[in-house]
């Protein structure tokens, strides 16, 4: 038996390992890039962030001076372009997001990028497989469909695979379709949440208005489905060759990381769409797949079936699968030649 002050004390301790717990290392590689520094300006700016750990190939130092100087108790380190490095940016991360590579100019498509991103991505992936192989696994770098199945065979190759623990991040996806549905109906994007699954790469995202009960028809519903998958090529053409999205996307990374880190520290029903290992279409040969998924404290809690759908979303999501799988073989069989 526990006297009172014994459980008071208990309880005392509980509070002081929960805030223990509250204080995570993120790493964020390809932090001077332009998702790179908005999304670090933003992860200093969390409350739940208690080391922030910045590495690029170029000016990672210098970033972290400058967001070191903003009077939050996190502390920021930039590291230098080394493998020792890279290695220690990495030691005891919870998080790990990764935006380094190139982006897209007008005309390319995502996969367009898969020759100089693939072993950007397979090569940090090695590094974090070996300095941090519990952490959670954030991939940014495009083309998504295929740097994810690219970070999942280098964390196999080396032992060391937990598919709990890998996103891709296509939280991008879901802000865009709430926002574009916003502009129709004339209300607060913060009241809409539009359920997108599939991929991150135009016929491959999803959205699933149905289910959100909203009812789009005809040249409407079909130049909303368009927008919300070709959202990344407006801003493309918009930045005219400087570039992709930068500042949204940083947005949506850090609210992910932010729902990770609320998961990880006992709050519960926190949901996000992402594309993880998942068992949905497996027997169709896509093995990865974007739907909400209940996060919690090993990461992946629960993965969330698509539901009930129209038939004209059953069409797009024929198309999604097609894709998927070409671009996840792609990514897998990459690996197995260039180890
Ligand atoms: N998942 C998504 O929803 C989105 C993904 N993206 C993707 O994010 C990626 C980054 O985009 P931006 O930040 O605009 O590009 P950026 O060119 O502005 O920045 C990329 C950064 O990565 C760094 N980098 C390159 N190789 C590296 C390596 N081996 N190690 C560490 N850092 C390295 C560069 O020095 C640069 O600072 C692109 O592939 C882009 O397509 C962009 C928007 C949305
Ligand atoms: O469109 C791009 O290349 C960048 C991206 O993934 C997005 O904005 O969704």
């Amino acid at each position: 038996m526990f006297t009172a002050r014994q459980i008071f004390a208990q309880v005392q301790r509980r509070g002081f390992a929960a805030s223990a717990r509250q204080s995570s290392k993120v790493t964020v590689l390809g932090a001077a890039g332009g998702i790179g520094q908005p999304l670090s300006l933003l992860l200093k700016l969390n409350p739940r962030v208690s080391q922030l750990a910045l590495y690029d190939i170029r000016l990672a130092p210098g970033v972290a001076a400058d967001i070191g100087h903003i009077n939050t108790k996190s502390e920021v380190r930039g590291y230098d372009p080394t493998p020792s490095g890279l290695a220690e940016a990495l030691k005891g991360a919870e998080i790990v997001l990764i935006p380094a590579g190139v982006p897209r100019k007008p005309g390319m498509t995502r996969d367009d990028l898969f020759n100089t991103n693939a072993s950007i991505v397979r090569d940090l992936a090695k590094a974090a497989a070996d300095h941090a192989p519990e952490a959670n696994i954030l991939i940014i770098s495009n083309p998504v469909n295929s740097t994810v199945p690219i970070t999942a065979e280098v964390f196999k190759s080396k032992g060391v695979y937990n598919p709990k623990r890998l996103f891709g991040v296509t939280t991008l996806d879901v802000v865009r379709a709430s926002r574009f549905i916003s502009q129709i109906k004339g209300t607060d994007p913060a009241n809409e949440n539009i359920t997108v699954v599939g991929g991150h790469s135009g016929a491959t995202i999803v959205p699933l208005l149905s289910q959100s009960g909203v009812n789009l028809e005809g040249e409407q519903l079909d130049s909303y489905v368009r927008r919300v998958q070709f959202g990344g090529d407006e801003v493309v053409q918009a930045k005219d060759g400087a570039g992709s999205a930068t500042l949204s996307m940083a947005m949506a990374g850090a609210r992910f990381a932010e729902s990770l880190l609320k998961a990880a520290q006992g709050q519960k029903n926190v949901i996000e769409p992402t594309f993880v290992d998942s068992p949905l279409y497996k027997d169709q040969g896509v093995e990865y797949f974007a739907s909400n998924v209940e996060l919690g404290p090993n990461g992946v809690e629960k993965i969330h079936p698509v539901g009930k759908i129209t038939d004209h979303e059953q069409k797009l999501l024929d198309v999604c699968l097609k894709d998927l799988a070409g671009n996840i073989n792609k990514g897998v069989k990459f690996v197995k030649e260039n180890p």
